[in-house]
């Protein structure tokens, strides 16, 4: 286990108790660059204290049986498209809830091709997560996370625009495959973005005309196994800030969607699994989407389990943001969608701005969308 020292903690998943240096476990365990893949794959019985969350954020109720995402095959008609991949992103059974939705069709032939699905399985996995780039700020917490709470999880980040990758700054073993997939996504997220904005009734160019497919920051995530699941989390509930997240997940389980129940504070809310389809993407709907189209498509909750299973779990997504990134182009709701009746619900903001709110600790426990509202 290259050095690391790590005291893994007993059973309780107390935070903060006299004694325990979280601060000096977390540096060793990031300058020893071996990542959580490393750390499960050097034997481990227990996890360290600093990968425990409080039992507030584990003790949920348990994903709703029965219940499933909205599957869209894009292979429909296109007003049939347009109908469901907008119906997926206003509303989950006319609740006020999440908006993913699994289209199918698309993927099967580049996802059978890739190596993505099985690069941990050869081991290569490892390379891609050792030399693992660097973690990302604040995760999606857009909320400084006081207590350095880590999920296990490795995360590889790459941007792939609005300025085109330098190919020599992905690592070697999975460039080809994330530069297909850059290409594949692309395709999918522009047919997307015709169907969303056909579905808001604006023009099919509208979504991508803001350069809505320039700004992608691709993600892979590496979810190892872990032997205390029920201490920790893959990745703790958040909404995207981006317009459009598409992404695909390996065989492995774990991904889950808030699923809000009508009528209710919150309180009835479950947490819904999204099973993996062979050869389907997964879409969310992201918090930028929800400013500009004024609220009629709703930005979903998810959160990802710690995994159970021996197999590590794999996911690789692009967050599609607007490229034009200078402090002249302004984004909010549509002009069109703007009436006397339906009022801006938000403020105009530049991406400077943008990404200055969700980079700082401005927003406290505010979401993004609470910090632009008007
Ligand atoms: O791994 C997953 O399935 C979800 C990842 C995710 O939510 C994210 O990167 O924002
Ligand atoms: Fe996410």
């Amino acid at each position: 286990m290259s050095g690391l020292v790590v005291a893994a903690a007993g059973g309780g998943a107390s935070l903060g108790t006299a004694g325990y240096d979280r601060a000096k476990e977390v540096r060793e365990f990031d300058e020893s660059k071996i990542g959580v893949k490393g750390l499960v794959d050097g034997g481990l019985a227990s996890i360290p204290r600093f990968f425990h969350h409080p039992s507030s954020s584990l003790n949920l109720p348990p994903p709703a049986a029965g219940a499933s995402i909205p599957v869209v095959d894009l292979s429909l008609p296109h007003h049939r498209a347009v109908e469901l991949t907008s119906a997926a992103a206003r509303d989950w059974d006319s609740s006020r809830s999440p908006t993913t939705g699994s289209l199918r069709r698309h993927l099967r032939r580049p996802l059978r091709r890739s190596g993505l699905q099985r690069a941990p399985h050869r081991g290569q996995g490892g390379v891609l997560h050792q030399k693992s780039v660097r973690r990302r700020l604040l995760q999606h917490q857009f909320r400084p996370l006081p207590l350095q709470r880590r999920h296990l999880e490795d995360t590889l980040q790459i941007t792939m625009g609005p300025s085109p990758v330098d190919p020599s700054r992905i690592p070697e073993v999975c460039r080809r495959d994330l530069l297909a997939w850059d290409g594949y996504s692309l395709a999918v997220a522009s047919k997307l973005f015709a169907l969303l904005s056909e579905g808001l009734g604006a023009a099919p160019a509208r979504l991508e005309e803001l350069s809505c497919l320039k700004g992608r920051q691709m993600v892979c995530h590496y979810y190892p196994y872990c032997p205390q699941p029920h201490l920790t989390l893959g990745l703790a509930g958040h909404t995207d800030p981006g317009v459009l997240t598409v992404l695909i997940q390996n065989e492995v389980p774990g991904l889950q969607v808030r699923k809000a129940s009508a009528g209710e504070a919150g309180g009835g809310d479950a947490w819904v699994e999204v099973d993996p389809i062979p050869g389907a993407i997964i879409v969310n709907v992201g918090d930028t989407l929800q400013m500009i189209s004024n609220d009629e498509y709703r930005s979903v909750e998810h959160k990802v389990v710690a995994n159970p299973s021996e197999k590590g779990r794999v996911s690789v997504g692009t967050f599609y943001n607007p490229g034009q990134r200078d402090g002249s182009s302004r984004y909010g709701p549509l002009q069109e969608l703007i009436s006397l009746a339906r009022p801006a619900r938000y403020r105009e903001f530049t991406m400077p701005e943008f990404m200055g709110v969700f980079f700082s600790k401005e927003l406290g426990s505010k979401s993004l969308l609470d910090h632009f509202r008007s």
